[in-house]
């Protein structure tokens, strides 16, 4: 199953592109997407989840295109994005919230009501179902997001910087849980962070000033630094040769 972008261009109003004519196919299960500070990931999730529209181009996700309505509506249900920033509904408890995700996609209130229990197991939120969702850690609220995703079963989860601000033992909660979401649904992550690719991610995608720099496997990655000792040595070291920095 494959997100293709074509020929994809996008500029905020007036200024320069973030893309011109930006080519790209992602199918593999678990894909990172690395790149610095205003290379254009956080701009390329959004237009992925179709909440931006391009200047020129098609973005696609099994050859569904969201250009209808019809079309975004199918595509959005199969295509979820958790952003960096999650704001949710006052006033509602962690379960209402992940349930309204999956009503707001089309499930009946039973069918969204009983998905979230489920979907809330499966990020470990069970134990928090009844607290309001305003009452969450920034950790939480990510993993109550990827729920809302569960409950209507997409079949690509996008995430962007999702372990930003995370402590350690968070960190280590969502690596987990990106690892088992990884035998169910297609991931695309995006991140600063270099460490456990090689466990995480069959795919590295490195974005520079709207530029993919490399698309490869993680093994190949890794190759572009094969003399550094470490993995995460290995990463930090391609990452540098490609865009000429640290992550
Ligand atoms: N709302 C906006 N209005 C105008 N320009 C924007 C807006 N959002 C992003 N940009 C510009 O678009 C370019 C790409 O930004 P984007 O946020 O997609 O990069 P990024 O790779 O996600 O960066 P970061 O790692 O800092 O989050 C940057 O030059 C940025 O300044």
């Amino acid at each position: 199953m494959a997100l293709v972008f074509t020929d994809l261009c996008f500029r905020y109003g007036r200024r320069t592109d973030v893309f011109s004519g930006l080519g790209l196919r992602v199918d593999s299960p678990a894909t990172v997407l690395l790149g610095p500070n205003g290379a254009g990931k956080s701009t390329l999730m959004a237009l992925a989840a179709s909440q931006l529209t391009p200047v020129r181009g098609r973005i696609s996700w099994r050859d569904v295109a969201p250009a209808s309505r019809r079309e975004r509506t199918a595509y959005r249900k199969a295509v979820a994005w958790i952003p960096q920033q999650i704001t949710p509904v006052p006033g509602l408890t962690v379960r209402e919230q992940v349930a309204y995700a999956g009503w707001l996609k089309g499930l009946t209130r039973t069918t969204a009501w009983e998905a979230s229990a489920r979907a809330l197991e499966r990020v470990r939120l069970g134990e928090l179902s009844d607290r309001k969702s305003h009452q969450v850690s920034g950790g939480q609220l990510r993993r109550m997001g990827i729920a809302g995703a569960l409950t209507h079963s997409s079949e690509l989860i996008l995430m962007d910087e999702p372990t930003a601000g995370l402590d350690p033992q968070q960190r280590a909660v969502f690596r987990s849980l990106v690892e088992e979401l990884g035998q169910s649904v297609q991931v695309l992550v995006s991140t600063h962070q270099t460490e456990d690719l090689a466990d995480l991610y069959s795919h590295v995608i490195v974005l520079d000033r709207g530029t993919v720099r490399f698309q490869g496997t993680t093994q190949e990655f890794h190759a572009l630094a094969a003399g550094a000792e470490s993995p995460r040595g290995q990463a930090e070291a391609a990452y540098a040769q490609l865009v000429g920095r640290e992550a």
